[in-house]
Order: C-alpha cells, then structure tokens, then sequence
C-alpha cells in the first residue's frame, strides 16, 4: 500500500460556520480527521497537524517550519507524496516557498478549500481526496510543487487565487492548469520547467512589496528604506515601468546595496525592460533592477527573501532573476 503524509496548517478546509452568527471560525478539533475514512483506499496516511492558522496569519517563518517539517520526514520514512491543507488567501505564496527551497522529486500538493466543513456544498473533503489522489500518482514526480483545487492541478509558480469566493478561485494567467482530474483518471497535459532552487535554512532579512500607481509618492519608497528593509518589489505598471519621480529613490535604494525587483501588477503577462524613457523599463534595467519575469509581486517577494539569504547574493540574484531568461 502506498503511503500519503497528510499535514494540516487551517484555513477554512478546517473551519466551521458558526451555528449562531454564521461566521466562519476555527475549529478546535480539524474536521477533516473525521473524513479520513474516505482515502482509506488510497494509502496509508500519516496526519500531522503543523498548525492551525487561518492563512493570513501564515508567515514565511511558518514557511521555514513546514519546508523543515517536510525534509524531516522525508529523510526519515518513505512517502509516495505528501498533500499540505492551507487557508487559500496565502496558499500560493506557502507553495511557492516550498518550491522555492525544498529540493526533493516526491509529490508535494497543497489543497484548501473555499466553503467551510458544515457549509452547503463544502469543498473541503473532495479538494483533499483529489489532491491526495494527484499526490499518490506516478506522474506527479518531480513536477516541483503543485495546487489542486476544483478539479484542476497547477504549478506553486502559475497559480494564483482570482476571486474572492468562487470554488473556481486557483488559476494560471500564464499557463492554465498543467493537468486535469476526472472521476476515473488524473490527465496530466503539461510538464512544467522546473524553477532553479534557492535553498535556505534560517529567514533574517525583511523584502517589503509596494504597488505602484498614476501619480505615486517618493516618499513612501524613502519611508520604506528608513524602517530596514532589505529588499524591495515593485509591481509597477504595464510593461514595467514607474513614475519618474520614484526613479532618484530607486537609485539611493541602489547605492545603499537594497535590491530592488521590478514586476508588473497587470494581471497577465512579464514585465520587461522594454521602454526608455525616465523610468521605463529599459531606464530601470540600466540603473540595476531585476526584473521578475512572469511572477506576481507576492511570489516575487519570495524569491527575493531567499536569493538575501544565499552566501553569495549577487550570484543568486543573477542565478535567479536574469541567466534563465537570457537567449543563447
Ligand atoms: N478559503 C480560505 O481558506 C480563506 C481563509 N481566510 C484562509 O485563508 O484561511
């Protein structure tokens, strides 16, 4: 029989709906153990409750824990896949710091849900049988982190949540799913491109995310270097480009060795170093920003917390933000 580490952290897949108020609360005892019947034909689970968190209260501390929890195991016993519940407001960002620094072939799925245990038509028992289902099949192996919800498989780096409440929230803008799930097969359609891997053993260092917008005020970039952060993400606008006002900020972040990584907060697509007027993209590019291609600010952030904790950063922000990009 195959073997499934099954490890909770909350979020609503583990909450109840008030009977009284309606509101959606954590659950002292997760109510998924009670279900656990229903991948009994599956394998041999192993469940571990790492935390019980609604997901904004998840840090990449947090991160840290679950990354060292998992290679634990994983060195310790054998497991045909593991299968992670999260809350789904920050679902993506746990999965992409796992992809980001865990280096491991064996199938890690992360699944949530978006109505809570005793709503009507929850979601919660269902993502986890189907994830779990993903997690234990062959072909998952080695395709880096995935998110399955409703139906579909994503990657930790494509997926994003869309909507505030629809079951159908996790998409890919980019790529749509890599795969599909049906009653009777899992239909994997794509094979990722695995991303290079920035493994890190401690979290020290603070990366703020900002968003840029018609008008922004320098003084909100000066606020931000004046309160020690140690890295900065922009979501800039279209193409990646900011107004030129933030430009003399951007160069004093520049001088003081704070790296600054340029994304897009249009929905779809990668910011590039295309226009070049004061701060546009190829203006941004010469004076020393990275630019993020195809990720969004939040998983951005990410990777640029883990490329400042690499002996040589210079060399993991190069490593990571520009060599796979570049055109033999
Ligand atoms: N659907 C959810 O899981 C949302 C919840 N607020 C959480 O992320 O914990």
């Amino acid at each position: 029989m195959k073997k499934l580490l099954l490890l909770h952290t909350g979020g609503t897949i583990s909450m109840h709906a008030d009977a009284e108020s309606a509101a959606v609360m954590t659950s002292e005892k997760n109510p998924l153990s009670a279900e656990l019947d229903k991948l009994a034909a599956l394998a041999e689970i192993e469940e571990l409750e790492v935390f019980n968190l609604p997901s904004p209260h998840i840090t990449p501390q947090h991160m840290l824990e679950l990354k060292s929890i998992i290679e634990q195991k994983l060195a310790t016993s054998h497991f045909d896949g593991v299968v992670i519940t999260h809350g789904t407001d920050t679902l993506e960002e746990t999965a992409y710091f796992l992809d980001l620094t865990l280096q491991t072939d064996t199938p890690i799925v992360l699944t949530g849900a978006m109505r809570s245990s005793n709503e009507l038509g929850a979601d919660g028992v269902y993502n986890l049988l189907t994830a779990s289902r993903v997690a234990l099949h062959k072909q998952a192996n080695a395709k880096g982190v995935l998110v399955v919800l409703n139906d579909e498989i994503h990657t930790a780096e494509g997926v994003t949540k869309t909507h505030t409440s629809n079951v159908s929230t996790f998409q890919s803008p980019s790529y749509g799913p890599i795969g599909h799930v049906t009653k009777k097969i899992i239909h994997f359609h794509h094979t990722p491109l695995r991303t290079p891997s920035l493994p890190i053993a401690t979290l020290e260092k603070r990366v703020g995310l900002l968003k840029v917008y018609a008008g922004m005020e320098p003084e909100i970039i000066e606020a931000i270097f004046n309160t020690g952060y140690d890295g900065i993400v922009l979501e800039g606008l279209g193409q990646g480009n900011i107004p030129p006002a933030l430009v003399p900020e951007i160069e004093k972040l520049q001088h003081r060795g704070i790296p600054v990584v340029l994304v897009s907060r249009c929905f779809n697509g990668i910011a590039l170093d295309v226009y070049g007027y004061a701060g546009g993209g190829r203006d941004l590019k010469n004076r020393g920003v990275h630019f993020a291609h195809g990720l969004n600010g939040q998983k951005a952030r990410l990777a640029l917390l883990a490329a400042l904790h690499q002996d040589d950063v210079d060399k993991a922000l190069f490593h990571f933000f520009q060599s796979p990009f570049e055109e033999d």
